[in-house]
């Protein structure tokens, strides 16, 4: 649905915002692009719908190339690419109403037909009743789903999302985010979504790009990077404390819980083995996590030799006799 082909954005400033992007975003998926401050992350999302003009490279969305298109025809694409923000960027001197029929009055529809879209859109997003409320008057989580409602007005196939939930509290984060997730299942919506907040790729993306410096550092499906030993997304699904003490192993398990596999160290190679740390999750359907251990004995090489072969460990600090 959304193909991004070595995208490069270079500021006026000298600043290099992206640097060769790639990424293939599928339809149906819920996409999100993972990155600290600075990483490129709104670059990237105003290069797709092309708020930004980038430097070099293609953006093509639905089948058509944006980055050839004349303003006429971009305003006409733009038009499928509907999208949401994290300070809501409603207008304030119009009521709900007014701020979902916006779009539909700039791509001229009849204002009978309007009427009955809004009042629509207003009961998908769950805000039935407060068609005549101004944005004052209303609580984050209501504006958000404004933005919604007026992001869906002109039947999008494909939703933008820049941090959309980072100004919400807790609470109003999941309902907003369980909304976007009945959207993508009920109306098949495509999103793509920017955030620096690892809970919210855990919630709903099926898909992730973790952004660093302009440029994507891992790149996958939410499931398989998670199973996957010493992915970027494992250290920041299962944080455990930076400093690892001498001859700590730190490993990476997915799909069976971490006590089956040091249960079988114990009893194969006799060793004694201690959780220093740990953290396990439920993410994209797979239990999965990283437990940091202590492994001693005299087949401790043996046992972590093992743990090796089956692709589990992610870390190892150097021994105590290696440090003294
Ligand atoms: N309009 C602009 N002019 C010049 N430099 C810019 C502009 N917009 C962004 N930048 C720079 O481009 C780099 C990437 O910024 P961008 O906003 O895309 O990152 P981000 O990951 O979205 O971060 P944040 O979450 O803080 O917005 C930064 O160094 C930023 O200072």
């Amino acid at each position: 649905m959304i193909h991004v082909s070595r995208l490069r954005k270079v500021y006026g400033t000298g600043v290099v915002a992206l640097d060769g992007v790639d990424l293939d975003v599928r339809e149906g998926e819920v996409f999100g692009v993972l990155g600290q401050s600075g990483a490129g992350k709104s670059t990237l999302l105003r290069c797709v719908n092309l708020l930004e003009r980038p430097t070099s490279g293609t953006v093509t969305v639905g089948g058509q190339e944006l980055t050839t298109l004349g303003p006429a025809a971009l305003r006409r694409a733009r038009q499928g690419i509907g999208m949401i923000h994290q300070q809501f960027a409603l207008l304030s001197s119009r009521t709900v109403a007014g701020n979902v029929a916006f779009p539909l009055e700039v791509a001229g529809v009849p204002r009978r037909e309007r009427a009955a879209r809004v009042t629509d859109l207003l009961d998908v997003v769950g805000l039935d009743g407060k068609a005549a409320h101004y944005p004052a008057q209303l609580s984050g989580g209501q504006k958000q789903r404004v933005g919604i409602a007026r992001a869906l007005a002109a039947g999008p196939k494909v939703l933008l999302s820049d941090e959309a939930t980072s100004a919400l509290d807790p609470g109003t984060t999941q309902s907003i985010l369980a909304l976007l997730k009945r959207l993508n299942a009920e109306l098949g919506l495509t999103i793509l979504l920017i955030t620096h907040e690892m809970h919210v790729i855990k919630a709903v993306c099926d898909s992730v790009a973790v952004m660093r410096e302009g440029k994507v550092a891992e790149y996958g499906r939410v499931a398989e990077l998670v199973a996957t030993p010493g992915s970027l997304l494992t250290r920041e699904i299962f944080p455990l404390p930076e400093s690892a003490p001498p001859g700590a192993v730190t490993v990476t398990f997915t799909g069976r819980p971490g006590e089956a596999i040091l249960s079988g160290l114990v009893r194969e190679y006799d060793v004694d083995v201690d959780i220093l740390a740990g953290s396990l999750e439920e993410v994209g359907g797979v239990s999965a996590g990283r437990l940091r251990l202590r492994i001693d004995g005299t087949a401790r090489a043996e046992a972590l030799a093992d743990l090796r072969r089956r692709g589990l460990v992610q870390e190892e600090s150097a021994a105590r006799e290696e440090v003294r």
